[in-house]
């Protein structure tokens, strides 16, 4: 507590605030005898409190802090699970990422006066959505703000794996590069290709959207809502959508359904010429399938912006094989979209705090 004190009195300074010190704890005694709900009232009028698990820049910070009792993990790596646990418990409301695993334990030493659990993500595989509705916690996460910068990087990624882009640039540095030659560095085009989308929510669309300017011939997808001909696509069974399909698409939530849906059944289904591409969570793919699948040439090639786990140890099969681009999780990374998912999770978190409605609460 801060005060400003005027002194009319002429006595000093040190000797009021001894007595404002003592006024103070009187104040506590005598508040601690209140009858629970009056306490609670008067907890309730207090400033909130937040746990950020990450520097989450200055405009989203600063929303908090207008409303709040801000306390940081200000570091660029994540927070350990004994500093989270630790630094969460008592708070009001908690601010965290895809990197932080909460669950029961995060929940219980959190408190019962836990309000608001929010993700700076859309996904949210790596909340206990049960322990969180057992508790009355509200969720937030940050679902249309990184959609066409993950649809973006979705292109650009199928792009670099079928075009070859960082083999062909390692090459160029390398002095790989002797001559123009006729089938060198050649890969698959999407001009001409059916291109099948498992997932066809939100990203999955925006990425059909940018598909469009590539001359593909055919968009085929899979979705849940069981709509068809969506912009120009054909809603088809997965396995159909797998044999047909030059490029192969992930943008699907990763859920009990999903886990693991790409394995060695799946790859076989696919053609020998398709590429195989995961912006989605890597829990959606049977790895060791996959690398399987790569070596033996069951498919032309993959691109993955996740794998599991994260990040990928450097000694994974993966980073040795030249038919696949692996990238660290960076879908959402456009400097705007950062921000914006920042922003957003901070107004969840002040919504949900003031008792309103949430900009974009998780409803389970
Ligand atoms: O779930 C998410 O939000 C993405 O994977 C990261 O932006």
């Amino acid at each position: 507590m801060q005060f400003l004190i005027k002194n009319p009195l002429g006595a000093d300074h040190m000797h009021i605030l001894r007595h404002l010190s003592k006024i103070e704890k009187i104040v506590h005694r005598t508040i601690a005898q209140f009858p629970a709900e009056a306490r609670s009232f008067l907890s309730n009028m207090a400033r909130p409190t937040v746990y950020v698990t990450r520097d989450i820049g200055p405009e989203a910070t600063d929303l908090l802090k207008n409303h709040c009792d801000v306390t940081i993990w200000a570091h660029s790596e994540p927070v350990s699970r004994a500093d989270l646990i630790s630094n969460v418990q008592g708070k009001d409301a908690l601010f965290c990422l895809l990197t932080e695993k909460i669950d029961k334990e995060v929940l219980n030493r959190a408190g019962s006066q836990l309000k608001v659990v929010a993700t700076m993500s859309v996904g949210f595989d790596h909340l206990d959505l049960n322990e969180l509705k057992a508790r009355n916690v509200r969720i937030g996460y940050t679902p249309d703000v990184l959609t066409p910068a993950t649809a973006e990087l979705t292109i650009a990624l199928l792009l670099a794996t079928s075009r070859r882009l960082l083999e062909a640039s390692e090459e160029a540095r390398t002095g790989g590069w002797k001559a123009w030659s006729p089938f060198w560095l050649c890969g698959p085009s999407l001009n001409g290709a059916t291109v099948g989308v498992v997932g066809f929510g939100r990203i999955g669309q925006e990425v059909a959207k940018r598909l469009n300017g590539f001359g593909i011939q055919k968009l085929l997808y899979t979705n849940q809502s069981g709509k068809d001909n969506i912009l120009g696509g054909h809603r088809v069974p997965l396995d159909e959508l797998l044999s047909a399909s030059d490029f192969v698409i992930s943008t699907c939530a990763l859920t009990p359904e999903t886990k693991e849906m790409f394995n060695d059944e799946t790859f076989k289904k696919m053609k020998s010429n398709a590429v195989f591409i995961n912006t989605s969570r890597g829990g959606v793919v049977d790895q060791d399938a996959l690398i399987r699948a790569l070596k033996n040439g069951t498919i032309w090639g993959a691109g993955l912006d996740v794998t599991t786990p994260e990040p990928l140890p450097l000694d994974s099969e993966l980073f040795k094989l030249k038919n696949c681009v692996v990238l660290p999780h960076i879908g959402s990374a456009s400097i705007e979209t950062r921000n914006a998912m920042a922003v957003l999770t901070a107004r969840n978190i002040v919504s949900a705090l003031k008792g309103e409605t949430m900009p974009s609460e998780l409803l389970i």
